[in-house]
């Protein structure tokens, strides 16, 4: 029996179970070792409120895998609505699939992921005790993360502020030292990357274009549908733009619009920042969820939640790739119907791989104490992103499955060998 509903790392631990089908690992303690996390700490975090009274929060690490190099993964300020004991099975499983996406870039990092149950935003949480359940999290973990050993960065709810907390308890705490690379997602002047506010988008566009490639689709004028219009939607849709083709609909949580004729990136955000979302954009026609995912177009770009293709709309699709910009926005029953269908599905752990790519290169950046420029980044995210693309696709085509499973059964594959080469001790 699940030990919640909806078991999230139910999910995690058959993807890792089909990896090991595809690539004839019967050892069930294999198996077993690649599904669990080495460690889920769980803790609390007495929290002094702005009323004067004590407050307990509960703070979550699940550190996954670390036999291709130090743990890897943002920190959620969330209340998922399965409670606590939700929580931490999500952020076992995210710290999962951390380890996977980190692998099928070759990344020499393991997988984590941290949360603290807490929607801040709801709860209408201030400044000063954000700060204080950041610090006190960041005294919680000091002895777990580090430079060499594990490095958060953010995720829901939290930004570059909670980052350059975290960096200075953490450094305060370990001999007043000045230590940028125990976390990533920094703003610029205080250790960031340049080109990690794009990252996730441009490195979509990238997995976008290499797809098309492959299909020998024209990108000049290609249709492309963007479901959200957040960080990772967005610059998806610039930079498809930047490379010929022509978006025609957008999505946010008021509602989704298509615009036949095709709509401007630049002008679509004025209007969005004007009205506050996408909807009553000039000539557009407002469509439902379900008519902008299956409307025809060469690009569809699901960048903004989880769960959004059933096998319902799989069997409308109208597109001919989709790239998974947001995590988890297709359920495994439209899998198979997405890939009859010979549509060429570029899995969450390749598509939004952008992100933590440029996060390792701010990571290197600290380490060396040299910073690159924008292009000099971009470019290294390219090159990693592309060979990621380029060794899944082969896989898929070679074994005949869809993309999703071989990313997995590589990223499974490198994973398992750098276990080998370790070996286990003690
Ligand atoms: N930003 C990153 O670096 C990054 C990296 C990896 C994965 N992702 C994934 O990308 C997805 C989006 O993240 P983001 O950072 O762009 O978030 P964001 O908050 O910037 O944007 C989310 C967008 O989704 C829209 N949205 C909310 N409810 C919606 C609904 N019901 N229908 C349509 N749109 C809706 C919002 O209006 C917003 O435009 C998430 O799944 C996230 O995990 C993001």
């Amino acid at each position: 029996m699940a030990l919640v509903e909806n078991d999230p790392f139910e999910n995690s631990r058959k993807q890792v179970h089909d990896a090991c089908d595809l690539l004839d690992i019967t050892d069930k303690g294999m198996r077993e070792y690649l599904v669990m996390p080495n460690r889920v700490l769980r803790f609390k975090i007495p929290v002094m409120m702005d009323d004067g009274n004590l407050r307990i929060f509960t703070g979550f690490r699940s550190q996954h895998n670390n036999d291709k190099g130090p743990y890897k993964g943002g920190i959620r300020y969330f209340n998922p609505k399965g409670g606590v004991e939700y929580m931490e099975r999500e952020v076992m499983a995210l710290s999962s699939w951390m380890t996977w996406k980190c692998a099928i870039l070759d990344l020499p990092l393991g997988g984590g992921k941290g949360a603290v149950y807490v929607n801040p935003k709801e709860e209408k949480i201030s400044a000063g005790e954000k700060e204080r359940i950041t610090r006190r999290f960041a005294y919680m973990l000091s002895e777990v993360i580090g430079p060499e050993k594990d490095i958060p960065a953010p995720d829901v709810y939290t930004t570059g502020k909670e980052m350059i907390q975290i960096m200075d308890t953490f450094g305060k705490l370990n001999g007043n030292r000045y230590t940028p690379g125990v976390i990533t997602g920094k703003p610029v002047p205080v250790g960031g990357s340049l080109a990690r506010n794009v990252a996730t988008g441009l490195g979509s566009a990238y997995c976008t274009r290499e797809a098309a490639k492959t299909l020998k689709i024209p990108l000049k004028g290609a249709k492309v549908v963007l479901q959200g219009f957040g960080n990772a939607s967005t610059y998806a849709g610039i930079y498809l733009e930047k490379m010929g083709c022509k978006v025609i609909g957008a999505s946010d949580s008021k509602g989704s619009v298509l615009v036949p004729a095709g709509f401007k990136m630049d002008k679509m955000m004025e209007h969005k920042s004007k009205k506050g979302t996408v909807v009553g954009y000039p000539g557009s026609k407002k469509v439902t969820a379900a008519e902008l995912l299956t409307a025809k177009c060469d690009i569809l770009v699901p960048g903004a939640l989880e769960n959004q293709i059933d096998a319902k709309i799989a069997a409308k699709l109208q597109c001919k790739i989709i790239t998974e910009a947001a995590n988890g926005p297709t359920f495994p029953e439209a899998d198979p119907i997405i890939f009859k269908k010979k549509i060429l599905l570029i899995p969450d752990i390749l598509a939004n791989s952008g992100g933590v790519c440029i996060s390792y290169l701010e990571w290197v950046q600290n380490n060396q104490g040299y910073y690159w420029s924008f292009d000099d980044v971009a470019g290294k995210m390219e090159t990693t992103i592309v060979r990621g693309f380029k060794a899944s696709y082969e896989f898929a085509k070679k074994h005949k499955v869809d993309m999703r499973k071989a990313s997995m059964a590589i990223a499974v594959d490198r994973v398992v060998k750098a276990f080998e080469h370790r070996g286990l001790w003690p």
